[in-house]
């Protein structure tokens, strides 16, 4: 077994995994993968009587192969120690017929937080023995942003750049995001939806001038997006927490296969999951749940890839994508690591906004995928329908998820609940039928019918100042880049 990652573009990159996690991409524009992932298998009865923290660290040494334990657990007891509302760290609800993960009881209330808690850890002891400092630039449609941000913040020889769509997002991931302190970031709206801050970014890994020109000031530019390794890696764990759950508590014998749905937009959420399976878990579907921007579903159902379409803005921003990064990394693996084929698929995406994989890799695909969308309106009678019958109120994204997970009739399914009801508020009780005159007269009355109270951090943004407030073009996202590179060394 080989211990080096590779890029999904090309085979003879080979990185270690603390390599990986610092450079973010690959200098060929692929992602970093592990090419014998599936020969790994973790022990599913260890599993069962492990906790939170000591899965994270067994599952975490399986991938992360350069660091030591020590060092795992440092940055996993670092990561998950009094940072998270539930002593679980992602519990599990049954609402209905549907086990419902609950991911979002870290600091921003957002699935996030899981791996956003755990990255910055992780990078800085990739960091110890380099002289360099890290520049992270974030793309984000709403929530990756303000974990990212509240995770690297005031993180030694670490700086943060957080570019976000102007108008695109929740009022409450808006004040979350613009009013953050610190001292080592700097957060933008771009004129643009979530595609162009991500494929900019990309491009601003790869812009070999802008490489130099951090490097002359000792800094490396790097991702906190789900395209780094070490962001995808941490959201394993509650794959298999889940799985723990349903064994501990009856609901499956031992080895069962579950079913899970997963709102997802760039990919990387189901993509933990899958890795997950090519570890051992027992999977018998996952369903991945789209909104209105359903490019993935027609990917699923058709084969063919294509973005050329509107970009569609919905109740469910996070998922407001239509360029879904990870979905390149399935392919590599689903092509038995083909990476002049996955190369090819992403050239074409580049070019012509579009391709297609053969019909015998979409059946495989298919064997294990399946896929469903809900548009907004339909979202929002899923919320009402689900506080009508359970007394459960599930934000918007969740509520995709739940409806695909109802839609699939699996025996027994896991459903992610990927972000507070209370960063949607006006969204959430505008779909049970309750008018509101602003976000935080929302998040009160929610509050009113809500089992849980308002999370600490979305309470305080009612008195927090806006302190970020620049807009500017895609393309001067490079200048602003380089002014953060000379004012963060
Ligand atoms: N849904 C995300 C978009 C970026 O996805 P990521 O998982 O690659 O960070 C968001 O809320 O920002």
């Amino acid at each position: 077994m080989n211990n080096f990652y590779v890029s999904t573009r090309d085979k003879q990159v080979h990185l270690t995994s603390k390599e990986a996690i610092l450079k973010g991409i690959s200098d060929d524009g692929g992602l970093f993968v592990w090419p014998d992932l599936a020969d790994v298998k973790i022990d599913l009865n260890r599993v069962c009587q492990n906790n939170y923290k000591e899965n994270a660290v067994y599952i975490l040494s399986k991938l992360l192969h350069d660091f030591t334990k020590e060092e795992l657990e440092q940055c996993v007891n670092n990561a998950y120690t009094d940072t998270f509302a539930s002593k679980d760290i992602t519990p599990v609800r049954k609402v209905g017929d549907i086990y419902v993960l609950e991911l979002f009881h870290g600091p921003t209330s957002a699935f996030k937080d899981v791996a956003l808690t755990l990255l910055p850890q992780l990078m800085s002891v990739a960091l110890e023995k380099t002289d360099q400092k890290a520049l992270i630039l974030t793309a984000t449609s709403g929530d990756t942003g303000k974990a990212a941000l509240n995770g690297f913040k005031d993180v030694k020889n670490i700086g943060i750049e957080v570019f976000y769509p102007d108008q695109k997002v929740s009022q409450m991931q808006y004040r979350q995001m613009a009013s953050q302190t610190g001292n080592n970031l700097k957060v933008l709206a771009i004129k643009g939806n979530f595609d162009d801050a991500q494929s900019k970014v990309k491009e601003l890994f790869l812009d070999k001038d802008l490489n130099e020109f951090a490097a002359e000031h000792n800094v490396m530019l790097t991702s906190a997006n789900s395209i780094n390794i070490g962001r995808l890696v941490p959201q394993i764990v509650y794959y298999f927490e889940s799985y723990k759950y349903l064994v501990n508590h009856d609901v499956i014998k031992m080895n069962d296969p579950v079913c899970f749905s997963v709102p997802t937009g760039n990919f990387g959420d189901v993509l933990a999951g899958y890795y997950a399976y090519l570890m051992g878990l027992p999977v018998k579907k996952f369903y991945v749940a789209s909104n209105a921007n359903h490019v993935l579903t027609d990917f699923l159902t058709t084969g063919i890839y294509d973005r050329n379409r509107d970009f569609i803005q919905t109740i469910s921003p996070s998922m407001d994508i239509l360029i879904s990064s990870n979905l390149e990394r399935l392919l590599y693996y689903m092509s038995n690591q083909d990476t002049e084929f996955v190369k090819q698929c992403m050239d074409d995406l580049n070019q012509k906004g579009k391709y297609q994989i053969p019909a015998q890799m979409l059946e495989k695909i298919q064997s294990l995928f399946g896929c469903g969308y809900i548009d907004d309106e339909a979202t929002k009678q899923v919320i009402k329908e689900t506080y009508d019958s359970n007394s459960v109120i599930l934000d918007p994204h969740s509520a995709i998820a739940y409806k695909v997970a109802k839609d699939a009739c699996e025996d027994v399914i896991v459903s992610l609940a990927t972000a507070s009801p209370y960063k949607f508020p006006q969204d959430v009780l505008d779909a049970l039928g309750i008018g509101s005159t602003s976000e935080f007269d929302a998040m009160n009355k929610l509050a009113e019918i809500c089992s849980d109270p308002i999370p600490g951090n979305l309470a305080a943004l009612q008195t927090s100042k806006i302190i970020h407030k620049d807009v500017i073009s895609v393309k001067e996202m490079e200048e602003s880049v380089k002014d953060m590179v000379e004012k963060f060394v």
